[in-house]
């Protein structure tokens, strides 16, 4: 069975054209259905700009991305549209929820560029995914009337309401207090589990990014670490093999031993 999702090849983002500034250098990386994975590195370091090309918000100057086997970097404005309606769910640090709009009507509206009119299925599911992210008695209150944390949690919702493969997240507790950021990410971990929805997840925490089954690190817009951790306590056991393992054992001191995939 191929469980590859995504496969990244020599990605490259060179903006400006007078003066030119390369921010991704030849980034490869491939990423599993259902892995939960952060991304992680210093401020500038290119961890949105690969975000932003792999959720096509943005056109990458050369290299592929392959979902699913299909090249999306060769694909047309209109079936990218599609692509992102279709498989693509996205969380910001800045939800931009509409403010006049309830958070029922905030959750189904991308099934409405979906359908055209929403579905009694979609709405029903609308309610369903706000009961999960713990809105059941808010889901009329108007955007404005929630807290940011229950806000957060509205867009998470909202980026589930079309059953999206995957979800790129911008710093989604960047904006939160420490205890709705522990609840958010916590969500995301159950939704993880529960739909086996595919997670790359910008953050600047360390300590949420253990919590993670993989972290990648970059500097200066490359790959600088690949490793999964052990999901205990804060310590992060280092790969051996980056592209390569899924189980992980300690090792004596710090470091892990790699196993590959048939192992
Ligand atoms: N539209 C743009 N035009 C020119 N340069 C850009 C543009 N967008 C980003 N950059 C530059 O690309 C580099 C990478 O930016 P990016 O936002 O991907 O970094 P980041 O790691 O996500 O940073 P942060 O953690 O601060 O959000 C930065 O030097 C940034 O100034």
């Amino acid at each position: 069975m191929d469980d590859k999702l995504l496969e990244i090849k020599d990605l490259v983002k060179i903006y400006g054209t007078k003066i030119q500034t390369k921010v991704l250098h030849e980034v490869s990386l491939d990423i599993n259905k259902s892995e939960f994975m952060s991304i992680i590195g210093p401020s500038g370091s290119g961890k949105t700009t690969l975000l932003n090309i792999i959720g096509a918000l943005d056109n990458a100057t050369s290299g592929n991305i392959y979902f699913q086997n299909k090249d999306i970097t060769k694909m047309k404005s209109d079936e990218l549209a599609s692509f992102r309606n279709l498989n693509l769910g996205f969380i910001f640090q800045f939800h931009h929820l509409l403010p006049e709009f309830t958070a029922l009507e905030n959750v189904i509206i991308p099934s409405w560029i979906k359908h055209k009119t929403p579905t009694k299925r979609k709405q029903q599911r609308a309610i369903e995914l706000l009961e999960i992210v713990g809105l059941k008695d808010r889901i009329n209150n108007k955007a404005t009337d929630l807290s940011g944390g229950q806000q957060q949690r509205v867009a998470i919702a909202r980026a589930l309401i079309n059953d999206p493969t995957l979800i790129l997240a911008d710093e989604p507790t960047g904006n939160l207090d420490s205890e709705s950021t522990e609840q958010v990410y916590e969500l995301l971990r159950n939704i993880n589990k529960e739909f086996k929805t595919t997670f790359i997840i910008v953050t600047h925490d360390r300590h949420l990014a253990a919590k993670s089954d993989r972290v990648i690190e970059m500097v200066d817009g490359k790959i600088n670490q690949d490793y999964l951790t052990a999901s205990k306590g804060e310590e992060l056991w280092h790969c051996l093999a980056p592209h390569n393992c899924l189980y992980y054992q300690q090792n004596e001191g710090k470091n892990g031993i790699a196993k590959p995939h048939n192992i």
